[in-house]
């Protein structure tokens, strides 16, 4: 097993906000995690990452990752699993890049903050990494700052970043949302064809059933802080057991007649 997390809460302010939360992840598995605004998404997966935003806290539970549980590790122990074992993705990594910088310059940075390697090593893996998320000329991409750059060439340098060890556990919150319905499409299959050629496991918070019955083996519907349903993807979507999952089903828009998690 390499992610198991158990009753699971979180609290903002010493407000509960997310409760009771289980459910766990092998290797190279993808999960989704679905429900609308404000329900505790993005909080659960910030929560494995150690960086809850605010005065969010673990108040309770276990968050065990390859045997050990992560749930209250101090800012020295997260530097050596953050990037390496266990990496994010943002809804636009235009926010996570620095504007003032060129991509290359931070992402040859951010290889040497990581590992050994020399800046030219630094370099060639740089451009290798955004040719794999088919970037075209990733040497002028490489020179520019992420202003010059579309949504989804920033969201492809994201995953390239992201992807750069191979973590074992990939996060990604809303990766596509900010993009265009086409850019969105190609991205998610550029993303899943990456994430199963570095074995990563993967959760992903999307707003869209659809795109999480696309992507994801197993799914984690939550409403108002809580799991409402949580079970493998074939299971979710066609014996759904809450109501809230079946009214988020009924809601996926029909493309060409055909529904998009049919
Ligand atoms: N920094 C914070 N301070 C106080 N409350 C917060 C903070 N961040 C999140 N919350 C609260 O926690 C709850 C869950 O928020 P969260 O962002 O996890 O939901 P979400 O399902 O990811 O929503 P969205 O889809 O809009 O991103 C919300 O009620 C929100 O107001």
């Amino acid at each position: 097993m390499l992610l198991d997390v158990k009753n699971l809460s979180i609290a903002y302010q010493g407000k509960p906000t997310v409760s009771d939360v289980n459910f766990d992840l092998q290797a190279g598995e993808i999960m989704a995690i679905v429900g609308e605004s404000g329900s505790g998404k993005t909080s659960v997966i910030r929560a494995i990452l150690g960086c809850l935003s605010g005065n969010g806290q673990v108040e309770g539970g276990q968050i065990n990752f390859g045997g050990r549980d992560i749930a209250h590790l101090n800012n020295k122990e997260w530097l050596s699993i953050r990037g390496k074992d266990i990496a994010m993705i943002f809804q636009d990594s235009g926010n996570m890049l620095n504007p003032v910088q060129t991509i290359g310059k931070q992402f040859v940075e951010y290889l040497q903050l990581h590992s050994s390697m020399s800046k030219s090593e630094a370099v060639e893996k740089a451009c290798a990494l955004l040719t794999r998320m088919n970037l075209p000329d990733p040497q002028r991409v490489m020179e520019s700052h992420a202003f010059e750059l579309s949504g989804g060439m920033r969201q492809r340098v994201g995953i390239a970043m992201a992807l750069a060890f191979a973590p074992k556990l990939l996060l990604a919150d809303e990766p596509t949302s900010a993009l265009d319905v086409t850019t969105q499409a190609q991205i998610v299959d550029e993303l899943m064809q990456v994430v199963h050629e570095a074995g990563s496991a993967m959760i992903i918070v999307t707003h869209n059933i659809g795109v999480a019955a696309h992507m994801a083996d197993k799914i984690m519907v939550m409403a108002g802080g809580k799991v409402v349903e949580y079970g493998s993807t074939a299971e979710v979507i066609e014996h759904p057991q809450a109501d809230y999952t079946r009214t988020l089903l009924q809601a996926v828009p029909e493309i060409g007649g055909t529904r998009y998690v049919g």
